[in-house]
């Protein structure tokens, strides 16, 4: 099944209690638990062919989006290993922004591999590298969980034009669309046009959008945890301004705008997620470490896969400073932000 979220249950009415199942899974629930006839037979094979169809577009976009990375590690046509093809990958893989140690790492592996393995082409150090890369991968492989409170808070922050305004936006219609509400907090105040472009983007999507002139991102965070609250809304994602970690001011505004969220309902913020653009390479690894540092991350977005010659900083990332990876994108529609999956994403850097 073609999953985007995963379900867990808390507070939600036990007639909906499908916990561990994706919501997609879910919808699918009546059509299971119903007794078979041709009709609903059809039915679910047609979702099931939409799925299949849906993850094989998925999947190449995903590889034209990584095609560039991948022609970085194009270096496996010859005929033998040798201490050459090595030296070549440790560039490709450098140039690809996997950084030094798990460059290293991967390097090491390999080697034991082809000992071990008595691996004797190259085309075989692809596929063992292809594993190798899924293992190191694998546990930012995480899905979001929804349906664990209500409402879930879930607090974007990122640098400036990492893609946060329209990840949420994607994001939002991807709820919707697994039947969940929605709320916004246009707590971009420091860009009145950021803020102007989520009200006509909410309006057109039918989504409450909480802005206010005041400019203190902290206070429209709290209002709109306080209005979801009392409209019994499922999901609110705050929007902040885009900051460098460098800017300690802007970091510290971000711990209030954490603090205050938490003072409006217990234990939220719920996810604090910072969105990376997948073209700043090696970077993005100092952006993960000085925000997380500052406001302790759940999760992570990396957006703009597509079109990079970076895309192995995920790989820098679980290294050297692991943190999940919700979601993924390659491109502005929606269906171009989905759900990261380690195998996937190896696959395509390298089949
Ligand atoms: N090619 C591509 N473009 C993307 C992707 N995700 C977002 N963008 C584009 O990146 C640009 C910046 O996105 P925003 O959402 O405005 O970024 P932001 O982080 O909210 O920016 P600030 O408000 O300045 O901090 C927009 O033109 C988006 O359409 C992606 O996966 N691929």
């Amino acid at each position: 099944m073609f999953s985007f979220f995963k379900k867990k249950t808390g507070d939600i009415p036990p007639e909906q209690d499908n916990s561990e199942s994706s919501l997609a899974d879910s919808s699918l629930t009546p059509h299971e638990s119903s007794e078979v006839s041709p009709g609903n037979i059809d039915a679910s094979s047609g979702i099931a062919k939409q799925d299949t169809e849906k993850k094989q577009s998925w999947l190449s976009r995903l590889k034209s989006g990584l095609a560039k990375t991948s022609a970085n590690l194009n270096i496996f046509g010859g005929t033998t290993i040798d201490e050459e093809l090595f030296e070549e990958l440790e560039t490709a893989l450098l140039v690809s922004d996997v950084g030094m140690p798990a460059t290293e790492y991967l390097l090491d592996e390999l080697r034991r591999k082809v000992k071990e393995e008595k691996l004797t082409q190259p085309s075989e150090i692809k596929t063992a590298l292809a594993a190798l890369l899924t293992d190191l991968l694998a546990p930012l492989q995480k899905n979001l969980e929804i349906g664990r409170h209500n409402p879930l808070v879930i607090m974007m922050a990122g640098v400036n034009g990492a893609g946060k305004t329209t990840t949420i936006g994607k994001l939002a219609q991807h709820l919707q669309n697994n039947d969940q509400t929605v709320l916004l907090a246009a707590g971009d105040t420091f860009r009145a046009a950021a803020r102007e472009q989520l009200a006509v983007w909410g309006d057109r999507n039918k989504i409450t959008v909480i802005a206010q002139e005041s400019g203190d991102p902290a206070a429209v965070a709290f209002d709109a945890v306080q209005s979801a609250k009392a409209k019994n809304i499922n999901v609110v994602m705050v929007d902040t301004a885009g900051r460098l970690p460098t800017q300690s001011h802007l970091m510290e505004e971000l711990k209030k705008v954490k603090r205050v969220i938490g003072k409006g309902m217990d234990e939220a913020p719920h996810e604090i997620i910072l969105v990376i653009d997948g073209n700043t390479g090696q970077n993005a690894l100092a952006q993960v470490k000085a925000f997380d540092e500052t406001l302790g991350l759940t999760g992570l977005i990396v957006t703009k896969l597509d079109g990079t010659p970076k895309g192995g900083i995920l790989a820098a990332i679980a290294k050297n400073h692991p943190v999940p990876v919700y979601f993924i994108g390659v491109g502005e529609k929606i269906d171009d932000l989905q759900p990261f999956v380690a195998e996937e994403f190896s696959n395509a850097l390298l089949s």
